[in-house]
Protein backbone atom coordinates (compact mmCIF):
# COMPACT_ATOMS: atom_id res chain seq x y z
CA UNK A 1 0.00 0.00 0.00
CA UNK A 2 1.62 3.39 -0.79
CA UNK A 3 2.57 5.46 2.14
CA UNK A 4 0.63 8.56 1.00
CA UNK A 5 -2.47 8.30 -2.26
CA UNK A 6 -2.91 11.38 -3.78
CA UNK A 7 -6.49 11.08 -2.83
CA UNK A 8 -7.47 13.96 -5.92
CA UNK A 9 -6.00 12.26 -8.48
CA UNK A 10 -6.91 8.78 -7.72
CA UNK A 11 -8.91 7.78 -10.31
CA UNK A 12 -10.00 10.50 -11.33
CA UNK A 13 -12.45 10.97 -8.52
CA UNK A 14 -13.85 14.17 -9.00
CA UNK A 15 -15.45 12.60 -12.11
CA UNK A 16 -16.99 9.72 -10.10
CA UNK A 17 -19.52 12.28 -8.56
CA UNK A 18 -20.68 13.96 -11.86
CA UNK A 19 -20.32 11.02 -14.18
CA UNK A 20 -23.44 9.39 -15.40
CA UNK A 21 -21.58 5.57 -16.43
CA UNK A 22 -18.30 4.30 -14.85
CA UNK A 23 -16.79 0.93 -14.51
CA UNK A 24 -17.59 -0.97 -11.42
CA UNK A 25 -13.89 -0.89 -9.39
CA UNK A 26 -12.60 -4.28 -9.64
CA UNK A 27 -9.71 -4.22 -7.51
CA UNK A 28 -8.56 -7.20 -5.11
CA UNK A 29 -8.65 -6.96 -1.51
CA UNK A 30 -5.43 -7.20 0.10
CA UNK A 31 -5.84 -8.33 3.72
CA UNK A 32 -2.58 -6.79 4.75
CA UNK A 33 -4.01 -6.19 8.16
CA UNK A 34 -5.06 -9.62 8.67
CA UNK A 35 -1.85 -10.75 8.31
CA UNK A 36 -0.57 -8.98 11.11
CA UNK A 37 -2.65 -10.14 13.73
CA UNK A 38 -4.02 -14.02 13.89
CA UNK A 39 -4.54 -14.16 17.43
CA UNK A 40 -8.25 -15.40 18.40
CA UNK A 41 -11.05 -12.78 19.34
CA UNK A 42 -11.56 -11.75 22.98
CA UNK A 43 -14.48 -10.23 24.27
CA UNK A 44 -13.91 -6.42 24.32
CA UNK A 45 -16.03 -4.18 26.72
CA UNK A 46 -14.74 -0.52 24.78
CA UNK A 47 -16.18 0.67 21.95
CA UNK A 48 -14.23 2.26 19.46
CA UNK A 49 -15.02 5.39 17.50
CA UNK A 50 -12.65 6.58 15.01
CA UNK A 51 -13.33 10.00 13.35
CA UNK A 52 -11.88 10.16 10.14
CA UNK A 53 -12.80 12.09 6.91
CA UNK A 54 -9.83 12.51 4.22
CA UNK A 55 -9.74 15.85 3.93
CA UNK A 56 -7.85 18.16 5.91
CA UNK A 57 -10.13 20.92 7.98
CA UNK A 58 -13.64 19.05 7.63
CA UNK A 59 -13.89 19.15 11.00
CA UNK A 60 -12.31 15.84 12.23
CA UNK A 61 -10.92 16.79 15.15
CA UNK A 62 -13.88 19.35 16.35
CA UNK A 63 -16.24 16.62 15.88
CA UNK A 64 -14.11 14.09 17.96
CA UNK A 65 -13.58 16.53 20.78
CA UNK A 66 -17.29 17.26 20.81
CA UNK A 67 -18.49 14.22 20.08
CA UNK A 68 -16.00 12.98 22.97
CA UNK A 69 -17.21 16.11 25.42
CA UNK A 70 -20.58 15.16 24.62
CA UNK A 71 -20.62 11.74 25.91
CA UNK A 72 -18.77 12.44 28.78
CA UNK A 73 -20.84 14.99 29.78
CA UNK A 74 -23.73 12.47 29.77
CA UNK A 75 -21.89 10.19 32.31
CA UNK A 76 -19.90 8.10 29.64
CA UNK A 77 -16.44 6.47 30.74
CA UNK A 78 -14.64 8.05 27.36
CA UNK A 79 -10.99 8.38 26.13
CA UNK A 80 -10.04 10.54 23.35
CA UNK A 81 -6.96 9.56 21.36
CA UNK A 82 -5.36 12.35 19.30
CA UNK A 83 -3.95 9.97 16.31
CA UNK A 84 -3.46 13.17 14.14
CA UNK A 85 0.18 12.21 15.50
CA UNK A 86 3.48 14.76 14.99
CA UNK A 87 0.61 17.70 14.41
CA UNK A 88 -1.99 17.03 17.31
CA UNK A 89 -3.44 19.48 18.55
CA UNK A 90 -6.62 18.35 20.90
CA UNK A 91 -4.55 19.16 24.38
CA UNK A 92 -4.30 22.58 22.85
CA UNK A 93 -8.06 22.87 22.29
CA UNK A 94 -8.62 21.76 25.49
CA UNK A 95 -6.10 23.56 27.75
CA UNK A 96 -4.33 20.87 28.38
CA UNK A 97 -0.41 20.82 28.54
CA UNK A 98 0.94 17.32 28.52
CA UNK A 99 4.91 16.57 28.68
CA UNK A 100 4.96 13.42 27.37
CA UNK A 101 4.19 11.88 23.96
CA UNK A 102 3.12 8.54 22.14
CA UNK A 103 7.46 8.45 21.17
CA UNK A 104 7.93 8.61 24.55
CA UNK A 105 5.84 5.47 24.82
CA UNK A 106 7.17 3.81 22.09
CA UNK A 107 10.70 4.18 23.23
CA UNK A 108 9.90 2.32 26.38
CA UNK A 109 10.15 5.73 28.52
CA UNK A 110 6.67 5.42 30.22
CA UNK A 111 3.30 3.27 29.49
CA UNK A 112 0.45 4.44 27.63
CA UNK A 113 -1.18 5.15 30.72
CA UNK A 114 0.96 7.64 31.48
CA UNK A 115 -0.12 9.58 28.86
CA UNK A 116 -3.58 9.67 29.87
CA UNK A 117 -4.53 13.43 30.79
CA UNK A 118 -7.64 14.22 32.43
CA UNK A 119 -9.88 16.87 31.01
CA UNK A 120 -13.45 18.57 31.53
CA UNK A 121 -16.67 16.31 32.73
CA UNK A 122 -14.26 13.18 33.12
CA UNK A 123 -12.74 12.75 29.91
CA UNK A 124 -9.66 10.80 29.39
CA UNK A 125 -7.49 12.41 26.45
CA UNK A 126 -3.99 10.89 24.80
CA UNK A 127 -2.44 13.59 23.70
CA UNK A 128 -0.32 12.92 20.21
CA UNK A 129 2.53 15.26 20.32
CA UNK A 130 2.87 18.01 18.28
CA UNK A 131 6.37 19.07 16.47
CA UNK A 132 8.13 15.73 16.66
CA UNK A 133 9.59 14.64 13.44
CA UNK A 134 9.73 11.65 14.30
CA UNK A 135 6.06 11.20 15.19
CA UNK A 136 5.12 12.37 11.76
CA UNK A 137 6.79 9.65 10.58
CA UNK A 138 6.09 6.63 12.07
CA UNK A 139 5.48 3.81 10.32
CA UNK A 140 3.02 0.75 10.34
CA UNK A 141 4.77 -1.20 13.27
CA UNK A 142 4.44 1.77 15.46
CA UNK A 143 1.08 2.14 14.58
CA UNK A 144 -0.19 -1.20 15.01
CA UNK A 145 2.06 -0.68 18.39
CA UNK A 146 0.30 2.20 19.46
CA UNK A 147 -3.31 0.60 18.83
CA UNK A 148 -1.85 -2.86 20.64
CA UNK A 149 -0.97 -0.58 23.44
CA UNK A 150 -4.70 -0.19 24.61
CA UNK A 151 -4.61 -3.90 26.08
CA UNK A 152 -2.91 -2.83 28.46
CA UNK A 153 -4.73 -0.46 30.37
CA UNK A 154 -6.08 -2.23 33.23
CA UNK A 155 -9.32 -0.12 33.72
CA UNK A 156 -10.51 0.08 29.93
CA UNK A 157 -12.82 3.45 29.41
CA UNK A 158 -16.38 2.31 27.82
CA UNK A 159 -15.79 4.16 24.74
CA UNK A 160 -12.66 5.24 23.37
CA UNK A 161 -12.76 8.25 20.33
CA UNK A 162 -9.74 8.54 17.80
CA UNK A 163 -9.12 11.66 15.70
CA UNK A 164 -6.95 10.61 12.89
CA UNK A 165 -5.37 12.42 10.50
CA UNK A 166 -6.31 14.28 7.17
CA UNK A 167 -5.71 12.09 3.82
CA UNK A 168 -5.31 8.35 3.15
CA UNK A 169 -2.24 7.38 4.04
CA UNK A 170 -1.95 4.11 5.64
CA UNK A 171 -1.49 5.72 9.69
CA UNK A 172 -5.12 6.81 8.85
CA UNK A 173 -6.39 3.37 7.57
CA UNK A 174 -5.11 1.82 9.98
CA UNK A 175 -6.60 3.61 12.93
CA UNK A 176 -9.76 3.63 11.14
CA UNK A 177 -9.59 -0.15 10.54
CA UNK A 178 -8.66 -0.88 13.82
CA UNK A 179 -11.77 0.70 15.27
CA UNK A 180 -15.47 -0.70 15.52
CA UNK A 181 -17.16 2.55 13.85
CA UNK A 182 -15.85 4.72 11.55
CA UNK A 183 -17.22 7.71 11.65
CA UNK A 184 -16.75 10.02 8.76
CA UNK A 185 -17.17 14.02 8.75
CA UNK A 186 -17.93 15.48 5.38
CA UNK A 187 -18.66 19.57 4.20
CA UNK A 188 -20.04 21.25 1.52
CA UNK A 189 -17.04 21.02 -0.38
CA UNK A 190 -16.81 18.51 -3.61
CA UNK A 191 -13.16 17.70 -2.25
CA UNK A 192 -14.39 16.73 0.88
CA UNK A 193 -16.79 14.04 -0.89
CA UNK A 194 -14.18 12.56 -3.24
CA UNK A 195 -11.77 12.40 -0.11
CA UNK A 196 -14.56 10.87 2.01
CA UNK A 197 -15.23 8.31 -1.02
CA UNK A 198 -11.62 7.76 -1.04
CA UNK A 199 -10.77 6.73 2.19
CA UNK A 200 -14.08 4.63 2.22
CA UNK A 201 -12.89 2.72 -0.47
CA UNK A 202 -9.79 2.35 0.84
CA UNK A 203 -11.01 0.96 4.27
CA UNK A 204 -13.63 -1.41 2.34
CA UNK A 205 -11.13 -2.99 -0.16
CA UNK A 206 -8.28 -3.30 2.00
CA UNK A 207 -9.49 -3.76 5.39
CA UNK A 208 -12.94 -5.47 4.89
CA UNK A 209 -14.84 -2.11 6.58
CA UNK A 210 -18.61 -2.63 5.51
CA UNK A 211 -19.88 0.21 7.79
CA UNK A 212 -19.53 3.57 8.09
CA UNK A 213 -21.59 6.62 9.69
CA UNK A 214 -21.77 9.87 8.13
CA UNK A 215 -22.49 13.41 9.77
CA UNK A 216 -22.20 16.79 7.84
CA UNK A 217 -20.37 19.81 9.51
CA UNK A 218 -20.49 23.60 8.67
CA UNK A 219 -23.71 22.83 6.92
CA UNK A 220 -26.25 25.56 6.79
CA UNK A 221 -29.42 23.49 7.35
CA UNK A 222 -30.65 19.87 7.48
CA UNK A 223 -31.44 19.35 4.19
CA UNK A 224 -28.19 20.66 2.47
CA UNK A 225 -26.55 17.89 5.05
CA UNK A 226 -29.20 15.68 3.59
CA UNK A 227 -27.83 16.17 -0.34
CA UNK A 228 -24.47 15.82 0.92
CA UNK A 229 -25.16 12.11 2.20
CA UNK A 230 -27.36 10.86 -0.60
CA UNK A 231 -24.36 12.15 -3.02
CA UNK A 232 -21.77 10.03 -0.91
CA UNK A 233 -24.47 7.25 -0.79
CA UNK A 234 -25.24 6.88 -4.16
CA UNK A 235 -21.45 6.76 -5.55
CA UNK A 236 -20.63 4.33 -2.79
CA UNK A 237 -23.71 2.15 -3.50
CA UNK A 238 -22.43 1.93 -7.05
CA UNK A 239 -18.73 1.36 -6.85
CA UNK A 240 -19.07 -0.56 -3.39
CA UNK A 241 -19.94 -2.89 -1.35
CA UNK A 242 -20.70 -0.74 2.34
CA UNK A 243 -23.15 0.46 4.10
CA UNK A 244 -23.88 4.10 4.84
CA UNK A 245 -25.61 5.44 8.39
CA UNK A 246 -26.45 9.13 7.87
CA UNK A 247 -26.29 10.75 11.14
CA UNK A 248 -26.96 14.38 10.87
CA UNK A 249 -25.60 17.17 10.72
CA UNK A 250 -23.80 20.26 12.84
CA UNK A 251 -24.02 23.71 11.73
CA UNK A 252 -21.96 25.86 10.96
CA UNK A 253 -21.51 27.80 14.10
CA UNK A 254 -19.13 30.85 15.23
CA UNK A 255 -19.67 29.68 19.28
CA UNK A 256 -16.76 26.99 17.99
CA UNK A 257 -14.15 29.10 16.81
CA UNK A 258 -14.90 31.32 20.28
CA UNK A 259 -14.61 28.04 21.92
CA UNK A 260 -11.30 26.89 20.72
CA UNK A 261 -10.35 30.69 21.81
CA UNK A 262 -11.18 29.78 25.11
CA UNK A 263 -9.54 26.47 24.63
CA UNK A 264 -12.55 24.13 25.58
CA UNK A 265 -15.51 22.26 24.00
CA UNK A 266 -18.57 24.28 22.46
CA UNK A 267 -21.03 21.48 23.61
CA UNK A 268 -19.44 22.24 27.29
CA UNK A 269 -18.79 26.22 27.50
CA UNK A 270 -22.24 26.88 24.91
CA UNK A 271 -24.11 23.57 25.51
CA UNK A 272 -27.60 25.45 24.05
CA UNK A 273 -25.68 26.34 20.73
CA UNK A 274 -26.64 25.67 17.60
CA UNK A 275 -23.10 23.39 17.06
CA UNK A 276 -23.79 21.72 20.53
CA UNK A 277 -26.97 20.35 19.86
CA UNK A 278 -25.67 18.14 16.49
CA UNK A 279 -22.98 17.29 18.47
CA UNK A 280 -25.60 16.02 21.59
CA UNK A 281 -27.42 14.62 18.94
CA UNK A 282 -24.93 12.90 17.31
CA UNK A 283 -23.88 11.33 20.85
CA UNK A 284 -27.37 10.25 21.71
CA UNK A 285 -27.32 8.28 18.55
CA UNK A 286 -23.81 6.42 19.78
CA UNK A 287 -26.01 4.37 21.64
CA UNK A 288 -28.38 3.16 18.52
CA UNK A 289 -25.78 1.59 16.47
CA UNK A 290 -26.24 -1.42 17.77
CA UNK A 291 -23.51 -4.27 17.38
CA UNK A 292 -19.99 -3.38 15.73
CA UNK A 293 -20.56 -5.21 12.62
CA UNK A 294 -16.99 -5.81 12.42
CA UNK A 295 -15.67 -8.96 13.55
CA UNK A 296 -12.42 -8.99 15.41
CA UNK A 297 -10.88 -11.97 13.67
CA UNK A 298 -7.58 -11.62 11.60
CA UNK A 299 -6.96 -7.82 12.25
CA UNK A 300 -5.33 -5.26 14.58
CA UNK A 301 -8.08 -3.75 16.95
CA UNK A 302 -8.05 -1.63 19.69
CA UNK A 303 -8.34 -3.59 23.38
CA UNK A 304 -8.74 -6.82 20.65
CA UNK A 305 -6.71 -8.39 24.15
CA UNK A 306 -9.36 -7.25 26.22
CA UNK A 307 -10.64 -10.36 28.60
CA UNK A 308 -12.29 -9.27 31.37
CA UNK A 309 -15.14 -6.16 31.67
CA UNK A 310 -14.05 -2.80 31.97
CA UNK A 311 -14.18 -1.73 36.06
CA UNK A 312 -17.26 0.02 37.04
CA UNK A 313 -19.56 -1.60 34.45
N1 LIG B 1 -19.44 23.33 12.61
C1 LIG B 1 -18.49 24.25 12.53
N2 LIG B 1 -18.80 25.59 12.52
C2 LIG B 1 -17.82 26.52 12.43
N3 LIG B 1 -16.51 26.24 12.37
C3 LIG B 1 -16.15 24.94 12.38
C4 LIG B 1 -17.10 23.88 12.47
N4 LIG B 1 -16.44 22.70 12.48
C5 LIG B 1 -15.12 23.01 12.40
N5 LIG B 1 -14.96 24.34 12.35
C6 LIG B 1 -13.69 25.07 12.24
O1 LIG B 1 -13.02 24.61 11.05
C7 LIG B 1 -11.60 24.55 11.28
C8 LIG B 1 -11.10 23.14 10.97
O2 LIG B 1 -11.66 22.25 11.91
P1 LIG B 1 -10.84 20.99 12.45
O3 LIG B 1 -9.49 21.39 12.91
O4 LIG B 1 -11.73 20.28 13.41
O5 LIG B 1 -10.72 20.18 11.10
P2 LIG B 1 -9.87 18.86 10.81
O6 LIG B 1 -10.63 18.10 9.78
O7 LIG B 1 -9.57 18.13 12.06
O8 LIG B 1 -8.56 19.49 10.23
P3 LIG B 1 -7.14 18.75 9.97
O9 LIG B 1 -7.40 17.73 8.94
O10 LIG B 1 -6.28 19.87 9.48
O11 LIG B 1 -6.70 18.17 11.27
C9 LIG B 1 -11.38 24.96 12.74
O12 LIG B 1 -11.05 26.31 12.78
C10 LIG B 1 -12.74 24.74 13.38
O13 LIG B 1 -12.98 25.62 14.45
Amino acid sequence: MSEALHVNQAAGLHNLFSQTRAHRDELPVFHQAASLNRSAPKPRTTRTIAVAGGKGGVGKTTVAVNLAMAMAMAGRDVMLLDADMGVANIDVQLGLAPTRHVGHMLEGLCTLRDLIMPAQNGLKVIPGGSGVRRLAKMGNGEHAAVIRAFDELIQPPEFLVVDTAAGVADNVAMFAAAADDVLIVVCDELASLTDAYALIKILAHDFGVRRFHIVANMVRQASDAKKLYEKLARVCGRFLNVALDYMGMVPHDEWLRQAIRRQGAVVDLWPSSRAAIGFKQLAGAVDTWGEPAYPDLGRIAFFSGQSAPAAGW
